[in-house]
């Protein structure tokens, strides 16, 4: 009986660990990451022990990222009803546990990087860890509005990264597929922002619907759609990508715009959450059709 109940917490701590990563949004982080790693090879397939090795040290370093973050904002997470139930504000883990597991995990993460990828990757990978962690988490997120904007590009680097692990460089077809993350992510958090307004007021945090009001976030959310709609079509008009992509593209563009434009025109919160819903399956689409375009045959 005492076992079962020890295998019982083990179980519930490990569970804690797990998603102190954020392992569901680390999951399209992710996939973005293999899709620049296919995509940076002219013909053919990459090398396939390449591409293990540096999924596993881009998402250990993602969830010791995500980790980090969960550490310095407990308090604020404490305060907040989408974040109170996380691991260390209900006291599942404690501090020096958290520190220990983001340490290790982003440590192995970079380590399996410099050995089995390559330094580029390993470097581009940290600079991301730190884009997150400290730029976005410490300095931006309390203070400005534009937090997002500026710390999106962190959260842009994936696709980069992967193409790095690949091709030990960074050219300028993996920097489109940076913008195309760049330009989604304001969409992308400020509808989820605009349900969520009281929960971030309570917290303190300055995000755009808290500073400037719902009205001026969702013209900045069709504003930003519209710039994601022009960027989208950059791979197509490089020749990097062809007609099927450039179809998907420009159907996803339009129906992104079609949630933008009723969100300015009659907000509900409904209908703001289900444009932060659409925002994943975009992305994931997006980047599944450049993969697909990529390996067809004409
Ligand atoms: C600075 C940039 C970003 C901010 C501030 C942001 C913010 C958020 C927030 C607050 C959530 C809700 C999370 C939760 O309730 O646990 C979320 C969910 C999500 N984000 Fe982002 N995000 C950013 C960038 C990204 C990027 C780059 C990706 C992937 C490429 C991404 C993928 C996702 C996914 C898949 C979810 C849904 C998670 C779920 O279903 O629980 N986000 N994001
Ligand atoms: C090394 C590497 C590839 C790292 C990528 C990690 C990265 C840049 C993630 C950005 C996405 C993310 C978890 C946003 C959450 O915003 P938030 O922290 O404001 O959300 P919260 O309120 O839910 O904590």
């Amino acid at each position: 009986m005492k076992t079962f109940a020890f295998d019982l917490t083990r179980g519930n701590r490990l569970r804690a660990f797990y998603v102190l990563t954020k392992p569901r949004v680390n999951t399209l982080i992710v996939f973005c990451a293999v899709i620049g790693m296919f995509l940076a090879v002219p013909e053919g397939l990459p090398n396939a022990f390449t591409v293990f090795a540096a999924t596993v040290g881009i998402a250990c370093v993602a969830g010791a990222a995500a980790a980090m973050n969960c550490l310095i904002e407990q308090h604020i997470d404490a305060r907040m009803t989408r974040t109170r139930a996380r691991p260390l504000p209900r006291g599942a883990l404690s501090t020096g546990e958290a520190l220990v597991f983001a340490t290790v995990l982003g440590g192995c993460g970079l380590l399996v990087l410099h050995q089995a990828v390559n330094p580029l990757t390993m470097w581009l990978t940290f600079a991301t860890f730190v884009g997150y962690a400290v730029i976005y988490t410490v300095l931006l997120k309390p203070r400005t509005p534009q937090n997002i904007v500026i710390g999106g590009a962190s959260g842009a680097m994936p696709p980069v990264l992967g193409w790095a692990a690949v091709s030990g460089e960074v050219s300028s077809d993996a920097l489109l597929l940076f913008l195309i993350i760049f330009a989604w992510t304001p969409p992308h958090f400020w509808a989820l922002a605009l349900y969520r307004t009281a929960d971030y007021a309570r917290a303190g945090l300055p995000m755009l619907p808290v500073t400037h009001g719902s009205e001026f976030t969702r013209l900045s959310v069709l504003l930003y759609t519209f710039i994601l709609f022009g960027v989208t079509l950059l791979p197509f008009a490089t020749r990097m990508s062809g007609a099927l992509y450039l179809a998907v593209a420009v159907a996803l563009g339009l129906q992104f715009i079609r949630y933008a434009w009723r969100l300015y025109r009659e907000y509900s919160d409904a209908l703001a959450r289900r444009t932060f819903r659409f925002s994943i399956v975009y992305l994931f689409a997006l980047f599944a059709a450049l993969l697909v375009d990529h390996y067809l045959p004409w």
